[in-house]
């Protein structure tokens, strides 16, 4: 790993911003370090949260620069796929323990011409992907249990995304590893020596005092500033 590869990406998680004013959250954050829009969708079933959906992303997506990276935290995500698509969606991220038939929903999201994510809940192994992990674009690594933002960070996550790591290069995927859940300044280092090259982050930028446009730019100073040893870049 002496290469050097691409910045880490920063995805801030809508589910921290200020809902009531999200064409200015989406406006602020155009001309900002982020390079993706996280934006989470609860559907209080898979998980015991309600948060937005279609209609919300669709407004979103009027003012936003940076793709839109939905995260599908529902059952049956299968039937909303083209829905998300069509309201403005880049990617789309499913869980793995809302899939009993996996692989046909993976296809089902790239056949829609959008890059195709499986979330794993802490409890999850990573070896669980091995059979489908090359046809994957993203693999999502949640680092808290999924339902709510400003959650601790699950120290755990760490070895899991350094095993998935090794899965992904064992099995030739070249899956993007994604990490979501009480990610902050202090283990974004961490995440990227580990192997982490998307990272989400809610309250830890829409609370800061500074604000999400300044505090982006910091995890972006701070990240160039740890001189890692990266691998080469995938994706953008
Ligand atoms: O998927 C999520 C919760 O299920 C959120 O994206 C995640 O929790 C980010 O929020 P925070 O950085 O505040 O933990």
């Amino acid at each position: 790993m002496n290469s050097t590869r691409r910045a880490p990406l920063l995805a801030p998680s809508f589910l921290a911003a200020d809902l009531a004013n999200l064409q200015a959250e989406t406006e602020r954050l155009a001309n900002s370090a982020a390079d993706w829009l996280h934006f989470d969708v609860m559907d209080g079933r898979f998980v015991p949260n309600i948060s937005f959906g279609l209609p919300v992303l669709q407004a979103v997506a009027r003012y936003a620069k940076q793709p839109i990276d939905v995260h599908l935290m529902i059952e049956e995500p299968q039937n909303y796929l083209a829905a998300f698509r069509d309201a403005g969606a880049s990617s789309i991220t499913v869980h793995y323990e809302a899939c009993p038939h996996l692989h046909r929903v993976v296809q089902q999201i790239k056949q829609l011409g959008l890059r195709a994510g499986v979330a794993l809940n802490p409890a999850t192994p990573v070896s669980l992907l091995e059979d489908i992990a090359a046809d994957l674009d993203v693999v999502l690594v949640m680092s808290v249990n999924p339902g709510f933002g400003g959650q601790a960070f699950i120290p755990n996550t760490l070895k899991k995304v350094a095993m998935l790591k090794e899965l992904l290069l064992d099995t030739g995927s070249d899956a993007l590893i994604e990490v979501d859940g009480g990610v902050n300044m202090s283990n974004v280092g961490p995440l990227v020596e580990a192997g982490a090259d998307v990272l989400v982050a809610g309250n830890f930028v829409f609370s800061a005092p500074e604000g999400p446009v300044a505090t982006l730019a910091a995890m972006r100073d701070h990240l160039a500033g740890l001189e890692l040893s990266l691998s080469p870049s995938r994706a953008q």
